[in-house]
């Protein structure tokens, strides 16, 4: 491992006072990270005292990755690291009586926040729009991030969202009831208990006596109160950030908090790192020229000794499906020449949808490649089916998914009678499992639809209690046997080959499930089913299939995923108005995000970065015209190549005409 440099070092031994690190790209902020927790250990401040928190499971994993290269087995014993919100689950799983939740809780994703909003509105005679569940459900998060409960958002609503605030507390209430909390729960809950119950907070505190957090430019408002909590007035904490690289704002990222840091802790020190270890000096030059053209309200330089390498290349296609083919034949002739692997090359882009034609071309030329963040496992409806089951196994009251799966495989429960079960439960805010046994629904149902609903309720009972009690995996293959949900799929599937498959998912969710039960955790020794099956919802909800990558494999991803990574050759593809930057983006006036995004993508390039568009393009079926971005103007034209000059010609005038115009007024201001 190189050594640190001076910065970093002061970064890492600065550890009596509150500690900002701000710097750009690629400048060894996170490694900061990972020798700070290394050096706290070796000072005698044992691991499990530390917390050192990230955004996403595959950040938090490199983060161990990368620290177990510094600390053995011993020192490393109770670290933890890990996203944001699977320390919040951690801390509502412990301390949700407090709160009058049951063990068992569960954990609802946008699809079951949705059914359950869609319910609200359905059995509700308040004015309630079925049309904007999707603006409902956006604007309770907002509140949820921006820390506001549902009281708060009622008393202060303007008359448009006064509706929205009147949801948003039936929701809660409906959530309660279900014994279940949202993602956005995970933070607003525990920070909830924090300041209402000083006692638990002293033990949290107590536990955790020093914190870190990688990207911290894009916490929210109630993530920076779960820190302040945590941290207390002593404020033992190092945060690293870059507020150039803030592309959360949609999700209630305020990059305004690191300067709140500053206001809240009067005795903070904030180190700046100005050598980038990352990327040539031209890839650099271009990224911060680019970002140049946003304002900003920390200066940072950035330089490299890397060497200063080769232009950027700008790629024209003149359409989508050329643009895959090409990419795709260049990666293959560039690893031919240079011997490079395929790990060494990355795809980056906007949207997901943008990764389809690549993808086909990548299996054309035989390439092997990964896409984080595609179709996950857990959106296959036979995991689902599976999860549901054990989700109410641990936690009956949970009514997504007793919906889900109380008629599949077929009892003869019919829609009628859900529908009138589910009124029943709404009059009387109970859940539909506990709707079933209680005196008042015998009225309301046919005496046979309610004997099935019965018999589905004790079963469940029945089978909880041996998992509970029991071999918890015999008895989970029991179970899937007893309901026949082998035969159910081979009935349900339109071909053999897909049925094999999707027996050969439950089988391998099984396996899964298993491992999670044997891994080793930090803090947690027991592992009851309600453990396995509260870490797999999360891992479903933050991971969406971020799992282990294989090596030799191009990297396919959005420009949100890349962050925080690194590959020797970058392409960044459809760099075009309406794509980077983003339609809605446009709309809304929004183009610093975008133009951060930029940022991000290109700073992920440690040797070359190329840029791509097409001039005309496949959207929603039709053929259209595209223009190239506006951020390629905004780039040092001396720095880029346009190899492919024929065919675009007219573009490339247009782009250079631009970049000159650029360039003029950066000379003039
Ligand atoms: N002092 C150093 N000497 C040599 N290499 C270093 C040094 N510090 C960091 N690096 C390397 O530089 C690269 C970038 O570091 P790191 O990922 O920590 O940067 P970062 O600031 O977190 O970047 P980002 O803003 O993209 O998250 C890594 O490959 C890291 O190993
Ligand atoms: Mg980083």
């Amino acid at each position: 491992m190189p050594k640190l440099n001076p910065e970093q070092q002061r970064a890492v031994k600065t550890i009596d006072r509150p500690l900002l690190v701000l710097a750009g790209a690629g400048s060894g902020k996170t490694r900061v990270i990972t020798e700070k927790i290394a050096y706290l250990v070796k000072q005698g401040l044992p691991a499990r005292h530390i917390a050192a928190l990230t955004f996403t499971n595959k950040a938090a994993r490199e983060m161990k990755e990368r620290i177990s290269k510094l600390l053995d087995d011993k020192q490393l014993r109770g670290l933890r690291v890990s996203t944001f919100h699977s320390l919040g689950l951690d801390i509502l799983r412990k301390e949700h009586k407090i709160l009058q939740y049951k063990a068992g809780i569960s954990l609802f994703d946008e699809q079951d926040k949705i059914t359950l909003l869609k319910n609200l509105i359905s059995h509700s005679n308040a004015n309630y729009d079925i049309d904007s569940v999707d603006i409902y459900s956006g604007k309770i998060g907002q509140w949820k991030n921006a820390f506001i409960t549902p009281e708060q958002a009622l008393s202060h609503a303007s008359l448009d969202d006064n509706i929205a605030a009147q949801i948003y507390v039936d929701y809660t209430r409906s959530l309660k009831a279900y014994n279940a909390v949202d993602f956005d729960d995970l933070i607003l809950l525990p920070v909830l208990i924090f300041q209402n119950h000083a006692e638990i907070l002293e033990k949290w505190q107590n536990k955790i006596r020093y914190l870190l957090v990688d990207e911290y430019q894009d916490t929210n408002i109630t993530q920076y109160q779960l820190v302040k909590l945590l941290v207390g007035k002593l404020g033992k904490f190092t945060v690293v950030g870059d507020d150039d690289q803030s592309i959360y704002a949609w999700r209630g990222a305020q990059p305004e908090n690191l300067a709140q840091l500053q206001k809240d802790y009067a005795r903070l020190t904030v180190i700046k790192l100005e050598q980038n270890y990352r990327s040539y000096g031209r890839i650099l030059k271009v990224a911060n020229q680019l970002i140049a053209n946003n304002p900003h309200a920390f200066e940072k330089k950035l330089w490299s000794n890397m060497g200063f390498g080769e232009p950027l290349r700008v790629l024209t296609h003149k359409n989508d499906n050329e643009e895959a083919k090409q990419i795709v034949s260049e990666i293959v002739h560039h690893k031919f020449k240079t011997g490079a692997d395929y790990g060494d090359y990355a795809i980056l882009y906007r949207g997901n949808h943008q990764s389809r034609l690549f993808e086909r071309s990548l299996r054309e030329f035989d390439v092997p490649y990964f896409i984080t963040g595609s179709t996950s496992f857990f959106a296959y409806a036979e995991i689902k089916d599976i999860l549901s089951y054990l989700k109410l196994f641990v936690n009956p009251d949970d009514d997504a998914a007793f919906l889900r799966i109380v008629n599949t495989p077929r009892r003869e429960i019919g829609p009628t009678t859900l529908e009138k079960l589910g009124a029943y439960a709404n009059e009387r805010h109970i859940s539909l499992f506990s709707a079933c046994s209680e005196m008042g629904v015998r009225e309301k149902l046919p005496q046979a639809a309610l004997a099935r609903l019965q018999k589905f309720c004790q079963w469940t009972h029945k089978t909880a209690a041996a998992m509970q009690t029991g071999d918890t995996f015999a008895e989970m293959n029991a179970f899937i046997q007893q309901i026949n949900y082998h035969q159910w799929l081979q009935e349900n599937s339109n071909t053999q080959q897909a049925a094999e498959r999707k027996i050969k998912n439950v089988t391998e969710l099984l396996e899964w499930l298993q491992r999670i039960a044997k891994s080793e955790d930090e803090s947690e020794a027991e592992k009851g089913l309600d453990d396995i099956v509260s870490k797999i919802q999360l891992m479903d909800i933050l991971d969406r299939n971020q799992d282990n990558q294989a090596e030799n494999q191009v990297s396919l991803m959005t420009l949100h995923a890349a962050k925080g990574l690194e590959f020797p050759h970058v392409f960044l593809i459809g760099i075009e108005e309406n794509i980077l930057p983003h339609q809605n983006s446009i709309e809304s006036n929004n183009i610093e995000e975008e133009r951060r995004l930029a940022y991000v993508g290109i700073t992920r390039a440690q040797h070359t970065c190329t840029f791509s568009y097409c001039t005309h393009r496949k959207r929603y079926g039709d053929i259209t015209e595209s223009e190239p971005s506006r951020f390629l103007a905004e780039l040092p034209e001396e720095d880029l190549e346009w190899p492919s000059k024929k065919p675009v010609d007219e573009a490339e005038q247009k782009i250079r005409g631009k970049a000159n115009l650029a360039h003029l007024k950066s000379m003039l201001s």
